[in-house]
């Protein structure tokens, strides 16, 4: 593959500086300029697929194989194998071509994501020997390292299906290899891929925490704030107006923690963030509409929660259990730091 991506950025000028770069800089600067790369030029993605890797997804589920009982992993196709399948069920090779790019291994192969929706999925199964699961099931079977990959192969695909018009002519786009932009055919409109930004906050009054259920959760299932932010919003501003919404409190403090990007039930690049308020001025005043539910839990409580298993079974007469989102959720670490937090002396 290294030659393969060698003989590649020497067909132009301009790669040339690509090439010195790929032995000069780090691995990692190579493989983000090569990924930049055949995002720019179709053809030199075109001749990557060839010989890149696939994840297929059939209607969005991705394709997973059992490793062994109960452990599951990506199941990852090379594209000749891709080519075989298709052939093997009579359908036209160009399929692949609709594949995008996803990103580069460490070995220096593109990555790329397909959906075979029009193929009969039993028989891709068959052939692949794997399964495709539904992705919120998927995050549950998977080992963390996988998910952001096949989450941004899912959040792709979704979005190509629901932009092949353009919004102001109405005709159709096209895409670029890669599928990194598309452009509408009759009046050059580009469009690229879109999150939409959302602030998840854990708020605190120094000794609780305030979590809250949307009726549409699980049973028994309790989370951090969440809110997207409104057309011009900064992030400090959606985290206070959400609050107030919400629960009625006033943010006093706040400090970052991390991001997540988040594909239900669209893509969302979720920004997490820890919050204060005065415990003096601690009393929820929900917003119904928005909230079924939110409390203020103690560390004990909390610890307890993160112990148990997703969707703990009732004893019969009694509410669920109390429990919080799983470990690939932000939310879930946003939790365990504020956890942490607490415990220190
Ligand atoms: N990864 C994680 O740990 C968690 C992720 N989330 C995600 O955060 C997101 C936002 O949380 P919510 O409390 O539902 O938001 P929210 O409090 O802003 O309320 C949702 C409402 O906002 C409106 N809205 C405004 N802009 C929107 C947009 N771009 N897309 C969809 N609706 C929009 C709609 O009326 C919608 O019903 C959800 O997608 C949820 O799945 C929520 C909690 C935990
Ligand atoms: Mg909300």
């Amino acid at each position: 593959m290294v030659m393969h991506y060698r003989s590649l950025v020497r067909s132009s000028a301009k790669s040339l500086q690509l090439f010195s770069c790929s032995r000069d800089c780090s691995s990692y600067v190579s493989r983000m300029r090569y990924l930049m790369r055949l995002k720019e030029d179709d053809e030199a993605c075109r001749r990557a697929l060839q010989s890149g890797n696939v994840l297929l997804y059939h209607k969005l589920a991705p394709l997973l194989r059992q490793q062994q009982k109960g452990i599951y992993q990506l199941k990852v196709l090379q594209a000749t194998d891709v080519k075989g399948i298709l052939g093997k069920l009579g359908k036209d090779e160009q399929l692949l071509n609709t594949s995008v790019l996803i990103g580069c291994s460490d070995g220096d192969i593109a990555q790329f994501s397909l959906d075979v929706g029009c193929l009969e999925k039993d028989a891709v199964e068959e052939m692949c020997g794997g399964v495709f699961t539904d992705l919120r099931k998927a995050f549950f079977l998977l080992e963390q390292p996988d998910t952001p990959l096949v989450t941004k192969g899912q959040a792709l695909l979704r979005w190509h299906q629901t932009h092949a018009y353009c919004s102001a002519s109405g005709e159709p786009t096209q895409s670029n290899q890669a599928g990194s932009q598309r452009v509408c055919l009759t009046n050059g409109a580009t469009y690229y891929p879109q999150m939409a930004p959302v602030v998840i906050v854990l708020v605190s009054d120094g000794r609780r925490c305030l979590l809250a259920r949307q009726s549409t959760f699980p049973q028994g299932m309790y989370s951090a704030l969440a809110g997207f932010c409104d057309m011009g919003e900064v992030m400090e501003e959606t985290l206070r107006r959400e609050v107030a919404e919400e629960v009625g409190l006033e943010v006093e403090s706040m400090q970052y923690s991390s991001s997540q990007h988040w594909p239900f039930p669209q893509s969302s690049f979720m920004v997490a963030c820890h919050a204060t308020i005065s415990p003096d001025n601690a009393e929820i005043n929900l917003n119904g509409a928005e909230l079924e539910d939110a409390r203020w839990f103690t560390l004990e409580e909390v610890e307890d929660a993160l112990k148990r298993k997703p969707l703990p079974r009732s004893v019969k007469g009694e509410p669920t259990a109390f429990w919080v989102p799983p470990s690939y959720a932000i939310a879930n670490k946003l939790i365990r730091e504020w956890v942490n937090q607490q415990k220190k002396p």
